[in-house]
C-alpha cells in the first residue's frame, strides 16, 4: 500500500486535493485520483493536482514553459486529465509560497495548456490566462451564438457560444424569465452540437455593467462551485456580445463559491481571487 501526503486547498470553494510530488516520481492512476477527490470514502475535491517539478512535465510542456519550476498535473475528479484549471493555478500558487518554493510576486508555472504567470495580489493571485479564442468561429451568427444547450430548468435550448481557453467552454446568457436558481445541473447539459472532447458549461445573468453571476457544469465533475477558466469564459461571452466594448475590461463574476475579478487585455485574459489551503495529512491510496 502507497501512502503520500496530501493538502486540501479551494479557491472560491472549487475544491481541490493537492498531492506534493517534488521528487517527481509519483504515477496517480485514474483509479487513486476518484479515490482522492471522492467525498465519502477518501478526502473530496472537484479535481486532484499533483505538484510535480518541470522535469516530469510531458515534453511540449517543457518546451512551452522553459522559466517555470513547477508543473500543475491537473485531473478532474472523475480521474480524467483536463488541461487546465484557473482556480487551480492559484490553489497551486498558494501551496508553492507557503513552502517557500517561490519566493518573489510573480513567477510561471507549467500546465498542460502551456505557461501560465501567477501575480501575488492583496487579496489573493492572479493569474494570466494567456490567449483565448472563439472555438467555433466562423460558425458564430450575428449574435454570437453557434450552439445550442439544453438543461432542465429551461423549457427550450438555449444559444451558447463556445470559447477555448485551453480548456473548452461553452457559455449560455440564461433569458431574464429563467432564474439561475432554477436550472438543475444534476445531469450534464446536453450540447449541440456535441464537442468532441467535452464541455464545461456556464450559464450566465447578467447583473450590471461588467458584472455578472454564474452557475457552471464542469466536464468531468458536475456542478462546482466555482470555476476559474469558466468564469473568464463567461466574461469573454458577455463582453463579446456587448460588441466588445474598450471601457469595459475588468469584470467581476460571482459564483456560488464567492467572487472572481477577470481583466480582458488585447487577446488575453486574466483570473484573479482568493486561493485557500486548509488542511494537510496523509492517505494510503487502494492498492
Ligand atoms: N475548475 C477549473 C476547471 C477544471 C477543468 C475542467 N473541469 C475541464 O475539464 O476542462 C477552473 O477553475 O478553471
Amino acid at each position: 500500500m502507497t501512502t503520500i501526503d496530501f493538502v486540501k486547498g479551494h479557491g472560491t470553494q472549487n475544491d481541490f486535493v493537492l498531492v506534493p510530488d517534488p521528487e517527481g516520481r509519483l504515477a496517480l492512476t485514474p483509479r487513486d485520483v476518484t479515490y482522492l477527490a471522492d467525498r465519502r470514502a477518501g478526502i473530496g475535491g472537484d479535481g486532484v493536482i499533483r505538484v510535480a517539478p518541470l522535469s516530469a512535465a510531458p515534453d511540449e510542456v517543457r518546451e512551452q514553459c522553459p522559466d517555470a519550476k513547477w508543473f500543475m498535473d491537473y485531473r478532474n475528479s472523475d480521474g480524467s486529465v483536463a488541461e487546465m484549471c484557473g482556480n487551480g493555478t492559484r490553489v497551486f500558487a498558494r501551496y508553492l509560497v507557503e513552502q517557500g518554493l517561490e519566493t518573489s510576486d510573480t513567477f510561471a508555472i507549467a500546465t498542460r495548456a502551456g505557461r501560465k504567470e501567477i501575480t501575488v495580489v492583496a487579496d489573493g493571485f492572479a493569474t494570466d490566462l494567456g490567449p483565448w479564442r472563439l472555438a467555433r468561429e466562423t460558425e458564430a451568427n450575428e449574435r454570437g451564438m453557434d450552439s445550442v444547450v439544453q438543461v432542465h430548468g429551461a423549457p427550450d435550448p438555449l444559444p451558447a457560444l463556445s470559447l477555448d481557453l485551453g480548456n473548452p467552454h461553452t457559455v449560455v446568457a440564461l433569458p431574464p424569465q429563467i432564474d439561475l436558481s432554477a436550472l438543475d445541473l444534476h445531469t450534464a447539459p446536453k450540447v449541440d452540437p456535441t464537442p468532441e472532447h467535452g464541455t464545461n458549461v456556464e450559464f450566465v445573468r447578467a447583473i450590471e455593467h461588467a458584472h455578472i453571476s454564474m452557475r457552471v457544469h464542469e466536464r468531468g465533475v458536475g456542478e462546482t462551485r466555482s470555476c476559474g477558466t469558466g468564469a473568464a469564459a463567461a466574461a469573454l461571452a458577455t463582453w463579446w456580445w456587448g460588441g466588445r466594448p474598450e471601457d469595459q475590461l475588468d469584470w467581476i463574476v460571482d459564483v456560488p463559491g464567492g467572487r472572481l475579478g477577470v481583466h480582458i487585455a488585447a487577446d488575453k485574459v486574466a483570473l484573479s481571487g482568493p486561493a485557500e489551503l486548509v488542511a494537510r495529512g496523509t492517505v494510503s491510496l487502494p492498492g
